[in-house]
């Protein structure tokens, strides 16, 4: 009788683990597996490579990100807009890279720093130079090329060789002694990561949990930044297909060993302590809030955070830096004009560079990015010289994202709803997002799936963006009841796509 139970209770114990075991890591494993698969170009989607090696086919023929990729929207459309002047030319570049990795060796040598773990030049094959050589007029990124995905595992992994704190524009432009302009980052504390391999890239550590949503009376300019509003507003950027966040991608740092033990700046080495908890942490040298409440701490050394390439260097892709037009007041009480001006855009349409060519349109295509992470943080905006006033939009600086899901926020859509003015391929690849087999929050979900954090976003954030998406959508159903379909949808993209109805009269006349 005891032995039956026993039995039976040893039987239960084994199909509860082994229940668990299925829904907490192999299934999750098992669908990141096929999320890799995405990998493929998208030739190889249909003829599923899995099949043909007799494993199970798992669910990446239903993959909607994929199927989101092939569709012709998301082809190259090169023949009809030419191809993209590239931001830097490739032997320049490459001169720049290779002089300043040789300067780098050469420090490393006088410290007597000559492990061989350094390389001693840049090498063509590396993710980060086959970036910035990529970038083009038309975005940061090609399409479906597998080297973004590279670089995105690359930023997640490689070994780092020095970490900095970050300074700001004179600095970068050797206009200054470095060590006197550290950002005034107490509140947002980011590092610059240096790796091995000579690529660059901006860390924001974990300030806030996923599941933490920003208290209702905290206004947007002192609310914190969050390491998984970077991570997803690369995503979201690429699935809009603006391709104008440069690659992010989340990863996990060992303090003590990946950045005390690493850095030779000694204001940021000697910033580090031991919390009561046992806990590394540091914190930032700057002009404010520099206290130990405002640290970073790991668990016990391990921090997870958001790693974004670094663009070319300004010496060889000058930036410019613009004031957003729809900027916000920083403090409590004063108002913007477009706050309190119905007519306000008239006027922005009629100023240049907003009065002719994309840059407004650009304008309200970042608004529209910005309305579905919830950012209200978007003060000033960047653009390489080098385009000129038609050149697309940096989306840097995406962490003030995701922080309410439950609330959305109308103001951010003012330059869509005060010009009445949308691309018509952005319009196009919002609707096709609206759909059950494109939806959003689905792809979102999915392409997520793939960085080293995952789970990035919560379900209620992701759901946010089904509900957002619609909201913008409505607002130009709006504009167009009263503008007019001429008027408000300015046409980037010819007649090629106007059989997609998708039974409204949004995009088809
Ligand atoms: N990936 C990148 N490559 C090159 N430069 C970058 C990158 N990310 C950020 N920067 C530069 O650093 C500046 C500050 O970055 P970001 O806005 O993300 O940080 P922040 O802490 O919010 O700073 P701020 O308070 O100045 O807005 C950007 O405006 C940009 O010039
Ligand atoms: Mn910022």
């Amino acid at each position: 009788m005891w032995g039956a139970r026993s039995r039976f209770l040893i039987v239960l114990l084994f199909s509860t683990a082994f229940t668990i075991d299925l829904l907490f890591n192999i299934l999750p494993k098992l669908q990141q597996r096929s999320i890799r698969n995405l990998r493929c170009p998208c030739e190889e989607s249909f003829n599923s490579s899995a099949v043909l090696r007799g494993s199970p086919p798992l669910n990446t023929t239903l993959s909607k990100l994929r199927q989101l990729f092939s569709h012709p929207l998301y082809r190259e459309q090169k023949v009809a807009r030419g191809t993209g002047e590239p931001l830097v030319e490739k032997d320049d570049a490459v001169k720049y890279c290779n002089y300043k990795a040789k300067a780098a060796n050469r420090r490393r040598a006088r410290r007597g720093d000559t492990g061989t773990k350094y390389q001693s030049r840049v090498y063509l094959a590396s993710n980060w130079l086959k970036f910035h050589l990529a970038i083009d007029r038309y975005g940061l990124y090609p399409r479906l090329e597998p080297f973004i995905d590279d670089l995105l595992e690359d930023l997640a992994v490689v070994d780092i060789s020095d970490v900095d704190y970050t300074y700001d524009e004179k600095a970068l432009n050797g206009r200054c002694n470095c060590k006197e302009v550290v950002k005034p980052s107490g509140v947002h504390l980011k590092l610059l990561l240096k790796f091995q391999n000579f690529g660059k890239a901006i860390f924001k550590p974990m300030k806030q949990k996923r599941e933490d949503e920003t208290p209702a009376d905290v206004f947007y300019f002192v609310d914190i930044q969050r390491h998984n509003a970077e991570i997803a507003a690369f995503h979201l950027d690429r699935i809009l297909d603006f391709r104008r966040v440069p690659p992010v991608a989340g990863r996990k740092l060992n303090l003590s060993r990946e950045v005390r033990d690493l850095t030779r700046n000694e204001d940021l080495k000697g910033t580090f302590f031991i919390s009561p908890e046992n806990n590394v942490c540091f914190f930032a040298r700057c002009l404010y809030s520099c206290k130990t409440e405002y640290a970073v701490c790991g668990k016990p050394h391990l921090l997870e955070g958001s790693v974004s390439a670094f663009l070319p260097d300004l010496h060889i892709a000058q930036r410019e830096l613009i004031e957003n037009p729809w900027s916000r007041s920083y403090t409590f009480a004063d108002k913007k004009e477009w706050e309190t001006n119905p007519n306000y855009c008239e006027k922005i349409k009629r100023t240049p560079p907003y009065n002719t060519g994309s840059r407004l349109l650009n304008v309200i295509d970042m608004a529209i990015f910005d309305f579905l992470t919830g950012n209200m943080d978007r003060h000033h905006f960047e653009v390489f010289t080098k385009f000129g006033k038609d050149g697309y939009i940096i989306h840097f600086d995406n962490a003030r994202g995701f922080g309410k899901h439950s609330h959305d926020e109308l103001s951010i859509l003012a330059p869509l709803i005060q010009c009445c003015r949308i691309k018509k391929s952005t319009l196009l690849r919002l609707k096709l997002l609206s759909q059950p087999d494109y939806r959003l929050s689905d792809v979102m979900r999915e392409s997520l799936l793939h960085d080293a954090l995952s789970p990035v976003l919560t379900e209620p954030h992701l759901l946010a963006l089904d509900r957002r998406l619609q909201a913008v959508l409505k607002a130009v159903q709006k504009c167009l009841q009263q503008h007019g379909f001429d008027d408000v949808i300015k046409d980037d993209v010819g007649d090629e796509f106007d059989y997609m109805d998708f039974n409204s009269n949004a995009v088809a006349r």
